[in-house]
């Protein structure tokens, strides 16, 4: 059974009457948002979750989510008794016990954190905060290091100003989803980081995730597993460890995909294949298997954020990141390394027609936020090339991003593929795995796969006749 596939199905275990439920109110309804919306809603608490986008907040009343992840809309379905959708924050908070923050923090240009949307939440939750409450505010949205503190003393001071006097703590809850996988990232995460510098407030988040932490929310599908030996782990800290804790972790997973793709460039020099290179280095519990599948590089709207925003933190420091500065430049030369590999095979890009299959930054996902495959297409078409591409739900988000005259949205992979002189991998898509690679061939101009994803089997498809190039391999 896939993951919501049955939701009426879901087994709530609250015999534990330690278990509390909570009036929650989310802000923000993007992935982060949603999720978190969705997931407390589940495990009972009553949630209300609030985006200024009226478009959005229409479609999710509707039962619909306005981003695509596979059975997203069923696990929305599942709890709506307890999730409400507005555009607003209600008029008082008085019954509210915690609001979670889940707002966008995306880059400035030069490299900071983008905190307009965090700061205004702020004000209006402020402003909305009667005399004697008891209130916790969440902050999940990746925030650089020493906002958790500056906001707690920020809304204070606005209190003070209105000469309210209530009981409002902050708690640093980083996120640590994965998209595509965010619902089961939300229901089963690794670990739940949880800074502050109030242990009550601390405790009241902890309740909060109760259920998550100890396992009493089960979905029928997962009940086989042992569950005791993967409970996710509680970390609890002080703000700034909290808000380091999730800069580190996406500026190491970040390193991970470059290093592996400094390796697989030298592969690709010495002959060796990558793909096996990974498994060989996976193996060893040290370093472990994610994050070594190498590739055109990472993209998406959080490592290139965040190493950024890392970065630019440090330079109020005058401290050097060597790493993640060598992390990110590894990521720029992917892009580099594949438009030499097709002018390797094509000589010339004016001209030629190149079908493009993905458009989104990873599979699972509609996201094309700082997508590579998106930026490739860019440079083929300023290189004079036309490009026809096809993804199975990102086509759309694409459109404004890429019009042009020289890009063709395609709605199959075999009409993006009629005539092209080379057909670029951007996505690893499933679909792209089975198609019927014997009829591709037969209606492309040119057999020229260019594997960005080392996703297809090299060895059938050079049987095939193909000129097959990947990365590393
Ligand atoms: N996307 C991801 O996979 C992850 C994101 N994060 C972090 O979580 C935060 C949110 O990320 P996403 O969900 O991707 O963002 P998003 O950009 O998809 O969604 C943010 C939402 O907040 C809404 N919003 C902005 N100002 C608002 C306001 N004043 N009141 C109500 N709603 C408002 C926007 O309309 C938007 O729908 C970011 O800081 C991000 O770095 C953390 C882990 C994973
Ligand atoms: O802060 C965030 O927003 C999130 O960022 C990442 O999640 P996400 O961006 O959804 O996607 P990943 O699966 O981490 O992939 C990121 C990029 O790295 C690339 N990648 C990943 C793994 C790999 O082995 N090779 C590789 O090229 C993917 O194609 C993608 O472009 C982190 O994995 C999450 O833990 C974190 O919460």
């Amino acid at each position: 059974m896939m993951l919501g596939e049955k939701v009426e199905n879901f087994v709530v275990k609250r015999e534990d009457d330690q278990f509390k439920r909570l009036n929650v109110i989310v802000i923000g309804a993007g992935y982060v948002g949603l999720c978190t919306g969705i997931v407390m809603a589940h495990i009972g608490h009553s949630v209300l979750c609030i985006d200024i986008n009226t478009d959005k907040i229409a479609l999710l009343e509707q039962g619909m989510a306005p981003i695509y992840e596979i059975n997203l809309e069923a696990m929305l379905a599942g709890c709506r008794n307890n999730l409400s959708f507005t555009t607003e924050l209600p008029k008082r908070l008085g019954d509210t016990d915690i609001v979670i923050i889940a707002v966008g923090t995306p880059s400035k240009e030069n490299g900071d954190a983008d905190m307009q949307y965090v700061d205004q939440v702020i004000i209006d939750i402020t402003s909305k905060i009667e005399e004697a409450q008891d209130l916790i505010i969440v902050m999940k949205s990746t925030v650089p290091i020493g906002s958790n503190q500056e906001m707690f003393r920020r809304v204070n001071n606005l209190l003070s100003d209105r000469g309210v006097q209530a009981n409002v703590n902050f708690v640093s809850n980083p996120e640590f989803l994965r998209e595509g996988k965010a619902i089961y990232d939300s229901f089963y995460p690794d670990r739940i980081v949880v800074g502050g510098n109030n242990d009550s407030a601390i405790g009241a988040v902890k309740n909060m995730y109760y259920p998550l932490l100890n396992k009493t929310f089960i979905m029928p599908q997962y009940m086989d597993q042992n569950f005791e030996s993967s409970l996710p782990s509680l970390v609890v800290t002080d703000f700034l460890t909290a808000e380091m804790i999730k800069y580190a972790s996406n500026a190491f997973l970040a390193t991970k995909v470059s290093f592996i793709n400094e390796i697989a460039g030298l592969c690709d020099k010495v002959g060796a294949d990558i793909l096996d290179v990974s498994i060989g280095m996976g193996l060893d519990n040290r370093i472990g298997k994610g994050f070594l599948h190498a590739g055109l590089g990472w993209g998406g709207s959080c490592f290139p954020k965040d190493t950024l925003a890392l970065q630019s933190i440090a330079r109020e420091y005058d401290y050097e990141m060597p790493i993640i500065e060598a992390a990110r430049t590894i990521n720029t030369r992917q892009i580099i390394f594949v438009l030499r590999k097709i002018q390797g095979l094509l000589k010339v890009i004016r001209g030629k027609k190149i079908a493009v299959l993905g458009l989104s930054y990873k599979p699972g996902t509609d996201d094309i936020r700082d997508s590579v495959s998106v930026e490739i297409v860019k440079r083929i078409v300023r290189l004079g090339g036309s490009v026809s591409v096809y993804d199975p739900v990102a086509l759309d988000n694409a459109r404004k991003e890429l019009a042009s005259d020289s890009v063709n949205f395609c709605s199959s992979i075999i009409c993006a593929i009629e005539s092209a002189d080379a057909v670029l991998i951007a996505t690893e898509w499933q679909e792209f795995l089975e198609v019927d690679w014997r009829e591709v061939k037969l209606k492309m101009r040119s057999p020229i796969i260019i594997d960005g994803r080392n996703l297809l089997h090299k060895k059938i498809l050079s049987e095939m006749g193909f000129t097959y190039v990947g990365v590393g391999r």
